[in-house]
């Protein structure tokens, strides 16, 4: 069985090519496998953001190849880019991006609803994944009144509602302090380790890099290093801090 989730092929992606050229990613290849619990990280402006966003069918590349599950995403037009997304990946961001007149079960409930899911299915996901993130008692509250740890608890079963194929989270920790971040980690790698979601993460937070199986460092828009500690197919499973 072909186990590779993300194959990236020499993708570039340069910004303001006709003034000054951004070479924001640079002919980067790339693989990742199910189950990969993987930390992308690089000083400010590497190319992090520029590559989660294009790996998640969120921007295109100039140049270069991404195939998601055998699926190659930069040849689909916008709109079963949609599609693809809502089926295959979950985003989670650094400021959360809860919808603040929704409580947590229906922020979490809403992806699963534009899918077409019957109510039984829905519930019986939002039960599973609030009692993953211990939030068994938050379920109709709404973000303002959590705190700041706990809404990125609420994103990250967002994201993982659809059960998409990977999860890709763009700096989850940067806004909480180190016993939320701790916490965040504790639960994206239960999950990693209960569902075998494959989680790409950028961070610049030494914590969040030392939780991490596999290390990519990306300088000026290329992968300056790429260091797997075991073996990375298999879940993740460490001692809760
Ligand atoms: N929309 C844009 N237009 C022009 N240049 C951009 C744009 N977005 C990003 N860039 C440039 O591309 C480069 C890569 O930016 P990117 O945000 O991907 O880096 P990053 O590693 O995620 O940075 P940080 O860690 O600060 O979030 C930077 O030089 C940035 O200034």
């Amino acid at each position: 069985m072909n186990n590779t989730v993300i194959d990236v092929h020499n993708i570039s992606r340069v910004y303001n090519p006709d003034t000054i050229p951004v070479y924001a990613v640079n002919n980067v290849h790339l693989h990742l496998q199910r189950g990969e619990f993987t930390a992308l990280v690089g000083p400010s402006g590497s190319g992090k953001t520029t590559l989660l966003n294009m790996i998640g069918g969120l921007d295109k590349p100039d140049a270069g190849t991404i195939i998601i599950n055998g699926m190659n995403i930069t040849e689909l037009s916008p709109r079963e880019l949609v599609d693809f997304r809502l089926h295959n990946i979950g985003f989670v961001f650094q400021s959360y991006n809860l919808i603040p007149v929704l409580t947590a079960k229906e922020n979490v409930e809403f992806i699963m609803l534009l899918q077409g899911k019957s109510k039984q299915e829905r519930d019986q996901r939002v039960q599973q994944l609030f009692k993953e993130i211990g939030m068994e008692d938050k379920l109709n509250v709404r973000p303002a009144q959590l705190s700041s740890g706990q809404q990125q608890r609420v994103a990250v079963a967002r994201a993982l509602a659809s059960k998409p194929q990977f999860i890709l989270a763009d700096e989850p920790t940067a806004n909480l302090d180190s016993k939320s971040a701790a916490n965040l980690l504790d639960i994206m790698a239960l999950l990693n380790a209960d569902e075998n979601i494959t989680f790409l993460f950028s961070t610049h937070d030494q914590r969040v890099i030392n939780r991490a199986r596999r290390v990519i460092t990306l300088v000026d828009g290329k992968i300056a290093s790429d260091t797997a500690a075991v073996d990375i197919s298999q879940p993740h499973k460490f001692e809760t801090v």
